[in-house]
């Protein structure tokens, strides 16, 4: 079994319960409130920066140049094409600026920069990858169920739903399932720990958007 499948296993009560969240039905539906969506959007724009930023670290800290490269593109890829939905959606809402990070947000990106910072960049790798994985899974998911007629949030769906995004996704899971084998068995072992920490990380951020939940 390749590191990635046996990652993915050890999130699948996780994956189940994304799969479930009442804003992913929702959203699929097209009958999400505005408000939880805009909350939604507003954060993952603070988000994608910071993601992006810690992508681009871990492309300056990968070994090989090829995985450096990938890195840099997934970095600009953040930054710039993602970060255009948000900013079409935040026009449509009126909405002038990004705001502040709420708690599920602050949390998620400041994991990810200290562990693209700090920890062995096999580590560093495996943090990001759900982000990648869990996205392709559930726009897949959302756009194999019955697609509701006029969906506001059909441009989210047709971003994480489409080919480009899958050549992404398994590209990131090539280099991750590289790097595991080869690597230790401790490293692996804590590699698979931070796929675990990111997607329930990824189940709150949607979580938290759902509740509206800010600092006190
Ligand atoms: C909380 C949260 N997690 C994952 C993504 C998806 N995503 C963001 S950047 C990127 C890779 C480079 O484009 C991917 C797949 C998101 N938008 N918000």
């Amino acid at each position: 079994m390749t590191w990635t499948e046996h990652a993915w296993q050890a999130i699948a009560p996780i994956y189940k319960r994304i799969i479930e969240m009442p804003f992913l039905a929702e959203l699929s539906k097209g009958t999400l409130a505005q408000e939880r969506f805009q909350f939604y959007i507003m954060q993952d724009s603070g988000y994608l920066e910071h993601f992006g930023k810690a992508l681009a670290l871990l492309g300056a800290r990968a070994a090989a140049t090829e995985d450096a490269l990938a890195f840099m593109r997934f970095a600009e890829n953040a930054l710039v094409v993602e970060s255009l939905l948000h900013e079409s959606y935040l026009k449509d809402f009126g909405i002038p600026d990004k705001g502040t990070l709420e708690p599920a947000c602050h949390h998620y990106v400041h994991f990810l920069k200290s562990t693209a910072a700090l920890d062995a960049v096999e580590i560093g790798m495996a943090a990001v990858l759900p982000c990648f994985w869990i996205y392709k899974a559930v726009g897949d998911h959302i756009s194999k169920s019955p697609q509701a007629p006029a969906n506001p949030y059909q441009k989210w769906i047709d971003t994480y739903g489409g080919e480009e995004f899958g050549i992404a996704v398994r590209q990131a899971i090539a280099i991750c399932d590289r790097a595991a084998s080869a690597t230790t068995e401790q490293t692996r072992a804590a590699m698979t720990k931070a796929f675990i920490t990111a997607s329930r990380l990824e189940y709150d951020f949607w979580d938290g958007a759902y509740q509206l939940r800010m600092w006190k």
